[in-house]
C-alpha cells in the first residue's frame, strides 16, 4: 500500500511531501522530478507568480544513486517567493504593525468560490491569510513531484500517462478526434494550452485573452490517458475498492475540480444501451472490445485497454473583475480581493491529474502484485498475466499505441 502527504503553504518557505511504500529499484532523478514540476508551470493564462517563481526541488529521503531505497520518499520543494514572505508568514509572532503594507494587510473581503469564508468560520480566524495559504494550489507541486516517483515506479512496468486539454471555457475539441499518445508528450508540453488539435488550441487561446481583457477566468476540461495498464487492478467487491472510486476521489481532491468522468462519463447516460458499452469479439490476441467508450474500467476493475479519465475545472475564483461580497471586518457590501491571480490554469491542472492517477495506480498495482523491489512487482504481474487463462485473455493496450 502506498500512502502520501504533503505540507506547505503557498507562501510559506517549502513544501514538503513523503510517500511511504514505493518499492526499491525505481529509477528516480532530480532532473525527472523537476521535470514533471516544470511542465506543472507552464499554460496559457498563468498568472504572474508563475513567471518568477521556481520550484527548488530537494529528494531528502528515500533515493540513493538515482533509484528508491524502499525506504520513504521525501522531497522538499522551496519557494523562490520565500524571502518576501518571510514577516507575513512567520512561524514566530511578529508585531502586525510591522508587516508590509500590501501582502501583510488582513484579508477581510472573502471570495466567492474560494476557501476565505467557509476557512474563517470553521477555523476561527479573523481574516483569510492562514486559510488561502493552505487551500491554494500551490501545494499541488509537491503532489506532482510525488506523482513523478509513481509515473516512474509504473513506467518500469510498461504503464504510461499523459494528460491533454479538452475544453476552455465554451472551447471544445471537436468529438472523435485523434487521441494523444505517450510519444506525444513533448509536442502537448510545447502546446499553449495542452491541447493534442492545434486549430482547437489556438481557439483557447483567443478565449483565453477575451477573458482576460475582460477581467474574467476560465476554468475547463483535461483528460488523462494511461496506457499499459493490466487488467484486475481494483476490484468490484466493496465501493472503496472500486478503481473509478479512487480515481474520482483522487481528482476531485485538485483545487477547484468539480466534475468528474470516467470514459465517455456524462455522454453515455444519455445512450442507449445498446449502444453505450464495449462489445467483445474474439480478435489474433484474444478477446477484444469493439469501442472504447467505458473508459477503461467495468466494475470498478481496470480492463486492460486505455484508461480514459477527465476533470472538469471550475473557473479561478479570484475574478480580477471583482466579485460581490461583503468586509466581514466592517459587515458593509465590498469587492473581494484580488491582488494577482491565473486566468485559466486548465493546463496545470491536467499535468496534476497525472500525478493523482499514478499515485493511484501505483498504489492499485502494489495492493494487486506487492513487491519490496520493483523487480518483485514485475515478477508477480508478469506471472499474474501468464496465468490468465486462453479462453479469457483479452489485448492489453500498450505503453505507445
Ligand atoms: C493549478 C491550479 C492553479 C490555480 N490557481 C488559482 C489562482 O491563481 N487563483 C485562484 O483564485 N484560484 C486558483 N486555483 C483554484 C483554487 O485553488 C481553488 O478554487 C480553491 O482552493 C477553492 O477550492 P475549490 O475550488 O475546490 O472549492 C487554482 C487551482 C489549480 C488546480
Ligand atoms: C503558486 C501557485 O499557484 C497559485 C494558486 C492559487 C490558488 O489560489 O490556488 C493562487 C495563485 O497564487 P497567488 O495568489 O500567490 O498569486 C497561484 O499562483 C502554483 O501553482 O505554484
Amino acid at each position: 500500500m502506498l500512502r502520501w502527504l504533503t505540507a506547505g503553504e503557498s507562501h510559506g518557505p517549502e513544501l514538503v511531501a513523503i510517500l511511504e511504500g514505493i518499492p526499491a529499484g525505481v529509477p528516480v532523478s532530480p532532473e525527472s522530478i523537476q521535470e514533471d514540476l516544470h511542465r506543472r508551470s507552464l499554460g496559457y493564462g498563468r498568472g504572474a507568480r508563475m513567471k518568477f517563481e521556481q520550484d527548488e526541488l530537494t529528494i531528502s529521503a528515500g533515493v540513493r544513486f538515482g533509484a528508491t531505497m524502499g525506504s520513504p520518499v521525501a522531497l522538499r520543494i522551496g519557494n523562490t517567493e520565500w524571502p518576501r514572505w518571510v514577516d507575513v508568514m512567520s512561524a514566530t509572532p511578529v508585531d502586525p504593525e510591522t508587516l508590509p503594507k500590501g501582502r501583510g494587510a488582513p484579508l477581510t473581503r472573502p471570495r466567492p468560490g474560494h476557501a476565505d469564508l467557509v476557512g474563517m468560520q470553521k477555523y476561527d480566524f479573523p481574516e483569510a491569510r492562514n486559510v488561502l495559504e493552505r487551500a491554494s494550489a500551490r501545494e499541488t507541486a509537491a503532489r506532482v513531484g510525488l506523482g513523478a516517483v509513481a509515473r516512474s515506479f509504473l513506467s518500469e512496468l510498461g504503464i504510461s500517462i499523459l494528460s491533454h486539454t479538452l475544453s476552455i471555457g465554451s472551447v471544445r475539441v471537436p468529438d472523435g478526434s485523434a487521441l494523444p499518445t505517450y510519444d506525444d508528450v513533448a509536442y502537448l508540453d510545447a502546446d499553449p494550452l495542452r491541447c493534442f488539435d492545434s486549430a482547437t488550441s489556438a481557439e483557447m487561446v483567443a478565449e483565453v485573452d477575451r477573458a482576460h481583457d475582460d477581467g474574467d477566468t476560465l476554468g475547463g476540461v483535461v483528460e488523462v490517458l494511461a496506457y499499459g495498464v493490466p487488467p484486475g487492478l481494483g476490484s468490484y467487491v466493496h465501493w472503496d475498492r472500486r478503481l473509478d472510486s479512487q480515481l474520482a476521489a483522487a481528482l476531485m481532491g485538485i483545487q477547484a475540480i468539480k466534475g468528474v468522468e470516467v470514459g465517455d462519463g456524462f455522454a453515455t447516460a444519455a445512450r442507449r444501451g445498446s449502444v453505450a458499452h464495449d462489445e467483445l469479439v474474439m480478435g489474433a490476441d484474444g478477446i477484444t472490445r469493439l469501442s472504447d467508450r467505458a473508459g477503461g474500467t467495468e466494475g470498478g476493475m481496470t480492463t486492460g485497454t486505455l484508461l480514459r479519465v477527465r476533470a472538469a475545472m471550475k473557473p479561478i475564483s479570484t475574478v480580477p473583475h471583482a466579485l460581490r461580497t461583503v468586509d466581514v471586518a466592517t459587515g458593509a457590501a465590498a469587492d473581494a480581493h484580488h491582488q494577482r491571480s491565473d486566468v485559466c490554469a486548465v493546463p496545470a491542472s491536467g499535468v496534476v491529474a497525472e500525478a493523482m492517477v499514478a499515485l493511484v495506480l501505483a498504489n492499485s498495482v502494489l495492493e494487486k502484485f506487492g513487491g519490496d523491489s520493483v523487480g518483485e512487482t514485475r515478477r508477480n504481474l508478469d506471472a499474474y498475466l501468464a496465468s490468465i487463462p486462453e479462453a479469457l485473455t483479452t489485448a492489453r493496450s500498450s505503453q505507445s499505441e
